[in-house]
């Protein structure tokens, strides 16, 4: 777990050395100058040698300058180190989720991800600086300070044998206790997220709906759940200082004891006892750095776990071996495919589909909400993988063709699609980045676009607002229909991608479509049935199973449910029209 992370610190390893390197020379500085001080006291004023206690003092002024150089460079180069280790790290983890595929995201939730990009990096971040710092500074300290002590008093620097030992217990108790709270604080922290998310999207929809209040409750009934989680693990971490003190006062006490009687007794010098308890605050120091590290360190691990999760993940959709360059036609079939979202056989959301699309057909798909329309089109393009049976394009598996190549052939407009901050221009060239004006301009008049678009103020160069949210939602759909022709693809799937526009326009995107691009295959699923009535071949989907295929005129004839949603839909037409 540790390796994969500290991959990310690429460039940034010499500021990572650098740091700790200054820190050593910090400390070593630190634990000398109580000593010389000693030598001041013990030597120079005891023998009121004026020259003496001038020459170390200068000394000692030029050691505490370079120790003061040394702990702005280490400052500077952790705080470096670790800001870059972050961005790095915040880069492999988004890289990674580009490769991912819809049930990678599923799996770990968009909230999720979220957090792992932003919180958890920042605690890795923040546990890193501390680390490079107090990683050689604390236990560098602890064993100078303590190699000094033992060397001015041996007997009395023995506490310290005991004390340090005994405080380590203390403190792995206090991680082992710490950590499964911390862990539980984060998956919080994704809910958490998931809340704002959803919130801030569809703030619309909670303000139309005067949802503000139950919003507010949700997100606090949140808040206050992590405060809690917090609260008790703080709880537990706090212990760690005043045991830390406790146990380093007492240590004071009984040096200032034992010390004051030994200077009576003349076996020490006060110069001797002020070096000690000078010690003993810097065994303190360090000490309580390293509990704060550890701390840092019971978050951070949880946080890494998160990430490397991530990392780790291999993504489920990938090219196989000596993949298929180039998609020949637009014919698809499917051979006894199964689906489900959970991998589970038992628990399909598709079965048994077999049906074959000639290339060129138009293919209208209807049925109830949530009978598999959509989860049916988004193994096409292989979004997702089928659990059981084949999909096949132009009589090639799926699985076989270049991810890409597939992706570039199959133009999918889904029935959430978005569109990006930027404007109309540069979102229609994610179809193709290359595509002239020319093309752009007759993709649009295709989708029924060009005209709304021409008459914007700024036409083509309109910006949007991120999510298109300044156009209409008809608008928005006709864009990004448009932006899926502009793929040139050999299939084009219209998920419900008209609703939103008017019955008239819906026509002429229709006929537009049957006499430009003949030649590409159009799967369109739509509530409306006037939207599929000119279909070549319509499909029925019930609770994830095909119940009929045929032509509208078959079906028409033949199938009672066809019938029905024809007949109810008609019946609201002329109602309309009256
Ligand atoms: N990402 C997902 N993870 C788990 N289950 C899902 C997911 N997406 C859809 N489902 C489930 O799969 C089933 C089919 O959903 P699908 O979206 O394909 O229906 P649909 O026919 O397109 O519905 P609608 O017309 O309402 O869009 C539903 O029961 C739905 O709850």
């Amino acid at each position: 777990m540790l390796k994969n992370i500290l991959k990310s610190v690429r460039e940034y390893k010499r500021d990572s050395f650098l740091a700790p390197l200054f820190v050593s020379f910090e400390v070593i500085l630190e634990v000398l100058m109580p000593f010389m001080m000693a030598w001041i006291i013990d030597k120079g004023l005891a023998k009121q040698d004026m020259a003496y206690i001038t020459k170390i003092g200068i000394i000692l002024i030029i050691m505490a300058i370079l120790s003061l150089i040394s702990g702005v460079l280490a400052g500077r180069f952790a705080a470096s180190s670790s800001a870059g280790f972050a961005k790095n790290l915040r880069l492999d983890i988004f890289k990674k989720i580009q490769t991912f595929s819809f049930q990678n995201i599923d799996e770990f939730s968009t909230s999720g991800l979220i957090t792992r990009l932003t919180t958890d990096v920042t605690n890795i971040q923040n546990a890193y600086q501390m680390l490079v710092r107090t990683v050689v500074r604390s236990p560098l300290m602890l064993i100078f300070a303590l190699v000094m002590a033992l060397r001015i008093n041996f007997d009395v620097a023995m506490i310290f044998l005991i004390i340090i030992p005994f405080l380590g217990i203390i403190l792995f108790l206090i991680i082992l206790k710490a950590h499964p709270i911390f862990e539980k604080v984060f998956d919080e922290y994704d809910n958490l997220n998931k809340v704002v998310q959803e919130n801030v999207s569809g703030i619309r929809v909670v303000k139309s709906f005067v949802r503000e209040d139950e919003e507010i409750k949700k997100f606090d009934k949140m808040s206050l759940l992590i405060f809690n989680l917090f609260k008790k693990a703080e709880k537990i971490v706090i212990f760690n200082n005043p045991v830390i003190q406790f146990s380093i006062f007492t240590a004071i006490i009984f040096i200032s004891w034992i010390g004051s009687t030994q200077i009576i007794s003349e076996t020490m010098t006060t110069g001797q006892l002020m070096s000690l308890i000078t010690y003993a605050w810097q065994i303190l120091n360090s000490l309580v750095m390293f509990s704060m590290l550890f701390v840092m360190i019971i978050i951070a691990r949880t946080s890494m776990e998160r990430i490397s999760e991530v990392l780790n993940t291999n993504p489920n959709l990938v090219n196989g071996e000596n993949p298929i360059e180039q998609v020949e036609n637009g014919e698809i079939i499917f051979e006894n495919v199964g689906f489900s979202y959970v991998d589970d056989k038992d628990k399909l959301a598709l079965r048994d589909i077999n049906f074959k699309i000639e290339s060129g057909e138009t293919v209208g798909i209807i049925g109830g909400t949530g009978t598999g329309k959509s989860t049916l089109v988004q193994l096409i393009p292989r979004l997702y993988d089928v659990t059981l049976g084949e999909v096949k394009i132009a009589g090639k598996n799926v699985k076989d063709y270049d991810l890409t190549v597939l992706r570039d052939s199959v133009a999918m407009v889904l029935q959430k699609n978005v569109l990006f901050s930027g404007t109309i221009k540069e979102n229609l060239k994610w179809g193709n980045k290359n595509a002239t004006d020319d093309e752009i301009i007759h993709a649009c008049k295709l989708a029924q676009a060009h005209d709304f678009i021409m008459s914007l103020a700024n036409g083509y160069n309109t910006v949007l607002d991120q999510g298109g949210t300044n156009l209409s939602g008809g608008q928005r759909q006709r864009v990004c229909i448009a932006r899926a022709l502009l793929k040139n693809p050999k299939i084009l799937i219209l998920d419900d991608s008209t609703s939103a526009v008017d019955t008239k326009t819906d026509a002429s995107i229709r006929k537009a479509f049957r006499e430009e691009i003949p030649n590409v295959t159009k799967i369109i699923i739509a509530q409306r049935i006037h939207s599929i009535e000119d279909s070549d071949k319509i499909i029925i989907l019930d609770r994830g199973q095909i119940v009929a295929i045929g032509s509208p005129e078959e079906l028409m004839k033949t199938n009672k449910i066809y019938q029905e949603i024809y007949n109810s839909q008609q019946k609201g037409g002329l109602f309309d029209e009256q």
